[in-house]
């Protein structure tokens, strides 16, 4: 049961879209929300604001109670890291609609460079300090193979990178991106326990199943569109096949004839990651006129 707060917005008819109200998710989430033409206001201290052209709340939580929530039905959508989910257990009562390709880092076993420590064998028994209680002692069930490990596992909510050299742990599992929080504290990788990145979930019995396919595919349309550029070119009709064999796009290339004899025009889709080396093939082909647009948005 619910209590209703008179001063909170009525969202009784709203689908809760619930994004990460601060931390490492927080400016990516606001940029993809204005991204896929999400608009709303959020008054200071508010952590619900309703969208202003769907009929949807977004609720602000912490990134880590999101996959919780979101499994319980509490709110319908949600983004968060498939390290959370894993780590409230929840893969079973979520589906996870698509990957959004930020937040990626790795959770790995860590422990102090000036230690005999080298594997994650060496921790076995030893005290280990993390956010991810459940995770680690899954971790650590499998390397001593029994249901009641020795090694003690204790929660920390943040800075776990502190705990070696504060004398609270021997070894710490926590995530890594660039390793410079990791070096900073003395510390080097033995172990990873899983690679993440983002992810929009929804719960298995959505109440509005129609807006959350809206919504991916809005934010599906917006990561291709962040992913691809448009690039176009002339060529000699008898050099086509060979420039379509070098950029073939998503589906296939649109090709309109020139005015001039012989010659059309190619239009084709191209990850941004091979754009250069796939220019000076087009080029090396005969290709002329290579110009390269980015798309604003797309649904594919
Ligand atoms: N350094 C990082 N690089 C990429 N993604 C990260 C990084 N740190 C965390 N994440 C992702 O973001 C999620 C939320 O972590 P974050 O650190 O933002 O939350 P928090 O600890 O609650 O916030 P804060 O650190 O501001 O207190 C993580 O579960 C992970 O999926
Ligand atoms: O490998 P790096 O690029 O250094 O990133 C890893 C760090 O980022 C996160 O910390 P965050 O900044 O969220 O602080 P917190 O530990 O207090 O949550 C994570 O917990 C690591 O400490
Ligand atoms: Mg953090």
């Amino acid at each position: 049961m619910s209590y209703i707060n008179s001063s909170l917005p009525d969202t009784s008819d709203r689908m809760l879209f619930a994004v990460p109200k601060k931390g490492r998710l927080y400016d990516q989430c606001l940029s993809l929300l204005a991204d896929i033409g999400i608009s709303f206001n959020r008054k200071p201290r508010h952590d619900i604001a309703l969208v202003s052209n769907l009929p949807i709340a977004l609720v602000f939580l912490p990134a880590s109670d999101i996959a919780t929530y979101v499994a319980r039905g509490n709110v319908d959508l949600g983004i968060t890291g498939l390290d959370i989910i894993r780590e409230s257990q929840a893969e079973s009562e979520v589906a996870e609609l698509t990957r959004l390709g930020f937040g990626r880092c790795k959770l790995q076993v860590q422990a102090p460079l000036a230690s005999p420590y080298k594997t994650i064998e060496d921790l076995k028994g030893k005290r280990i300090v993390t956010s991810f209680v459940n995770l680690t002692i899954q971790k650590f069930k499998q390397i001593e193979r029994t249901d009641e490990i020795t090694t003690q596992v204790r929660f920390v909510s943040g800075s776990v990178e502190a705990a070696c050299g504060l004398g609270l742990a021997d070894g710490i599992v926590d995530l890594v991106e660039s390793g410079d929080t990791m070096r900073a504290a003395g510390l080097h990788a033995i172990d990873t326990i899983l690679e993440t990145e983002s992810v929009l979930i929804t719960n298995l019995s959505p109440r509005f199943p129609k807006l959350a396919e809206i919504i991916r595919q809005r934010v599906e349309g917006i990561l291709t569109a962040r992913r691809y550029v448009l690039c176009q070119y002339n060529i000699l009709r008898n050099g086509l096949e060979r420039a379509c064999g070098v950029a073939p796009g998503r589906q296939a290339p649109t090709v309109t004839s020139l005015e001039q004899q012989g010659w059309v025009a190619v239009s084709v889709m191209v990850e941004k990651r091979e754009l250069a080396e796939k220019m000076d093939k087009l080029k090396e082909i005969g290709a002329t006129d290579i110009l390269v647009l980015e798309i604003a948005n797309c649904r594919t």
